[in-house]
């Protein structure tokens, strides 16, 4: 019999097992994933690669509870996501996962510190501790002096830099970025990529979807996802999973509110004290769970 010291075994924060998802019904379901199976350390950046319509954002979305399985299991720190209340789900996505999009997500009537800083509301953080960590994270990612700037102002790769800093902010449990750098030209993809590698230097634990295998290439594990299933695992030349550990507490689901009002009020606060610059509300209507996407509460 082996054993094991319990000193060097590290619990994977992701563990998803034989996950299932269909569209569509009857004769016209057709499967986006077939029984995906999965493990993450804490502190490791895993890639998820593969051709158009293989199934990686479906999954991505299942994992932060966006969207909900036809079968299998995932459990973020213990916790089984896929059983939980709606309530419950919203409380997951806002405290304990970090959601990064191709189309950056930001509000566009709020500046680039209360972007941030609405992250950091939602997820239950008091006004003046959210003020003080957005500029800490924004100086971070290199947009020290560009808090008060709105995303309109910004260049691509900067508003995605102000996405990543809202998804890091609360320190999650993961990061889910899909397609990060996919509207990006090189350099400002170069840029995104360093600046994800620092995180993960930090103890963040990354999943990326990416098309871009060069951007792949700079996480530890990639995933090669094909009609549904995982077809093949890799581990970058020189790369090792991480032992570090996740860079903060995510804070336990509890019984607190998860009213959608609770959020507009944030934002309208966070635009307030922007010093009403820009218009109350997105343009065309937008709401503001797609655009911190959130999904529905
Ligand atoms: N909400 C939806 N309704 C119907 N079909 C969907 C939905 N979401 C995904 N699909 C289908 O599920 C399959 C997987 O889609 P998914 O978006 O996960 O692929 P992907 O690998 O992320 O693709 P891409 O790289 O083009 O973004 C596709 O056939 C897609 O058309």
């Amino acid at each position: 019999m082996t054993t094991t010291d319990p000193k060097t075994t590290i619990e994977p924060i992701l563990v998803i097992t034989a996950l299932k998802r269909s569209f569509g019904r009857g004769e016209r379901a057709r499967p986006a994933l077939c029984g995906v199976s999965l493990s993450v350390t804490p502190g490791e950046w895993v890639a998820v690669v593969g051709p158009s319509g293989c199934g990686k954002s479906t999954l991505l979305h299942l994992v932060g509870g966006l969207d909900t399985p036809d079968a299998g299991s995932i459990r973020i720190g213990g916790d089984e996501v896929t059983t939980l209340s709606a309530a419950r789900r919203a409380l997951l996505r806002r405290r304990r996962v970090g959601f990064v999009f191709q189309a950056y997500n930001l509000v566009p009537h709020l500046n680039a510190a209360a972007n941030v800083e609405l992250g950091l509301r939602v997820a239950g953080v008091g006004r003046r501790a959210a003020k003080a960590r957005a500029a800490e994270v924004l100086d971070a990612v290199g947009l020290g002096d560009l808090l008060h700037a709105l995303p309109a102002t910004l260049s691509g790769g900067q508003q995605q830099r102000v996405a990543i800093a809202r998804a890091i902010a609360t320190r999650p449990d993961l990061v889910l970025a899909d397609e990060p750098t996919g509207a990006l030209d090189t350099a400002a993809s170069r840029r995104v990529v360093e600046l994800l590698r620092e995180e993960h230097r930090r103890g963040q634990t990354l999943i990326m979807v990416t098309h871009d295998y060069a951007v792949a290439a700079a996480a530890d594990r990639v995933i090669f996802l094909r009609d549904g299933q995982i077809i093949d695992e890799r581990r970058p030349a020189g790369r090792r999973t991480s032992d570090a550990s996740p860079t903060g507490p995510s804070g336990a689901l509890d019984e607190a509110d998860a009213d959608e009002t609770a959020l507009h009020e944030t934002a309208d606060e966070l635009a307030d004290e922007d010093g009403g610059h820009g218009t109350r509300r997105a343009p065309g209507g937008s709401d503001l769970n797609d655009l911190l996407g959130l999904g529905s509460w």
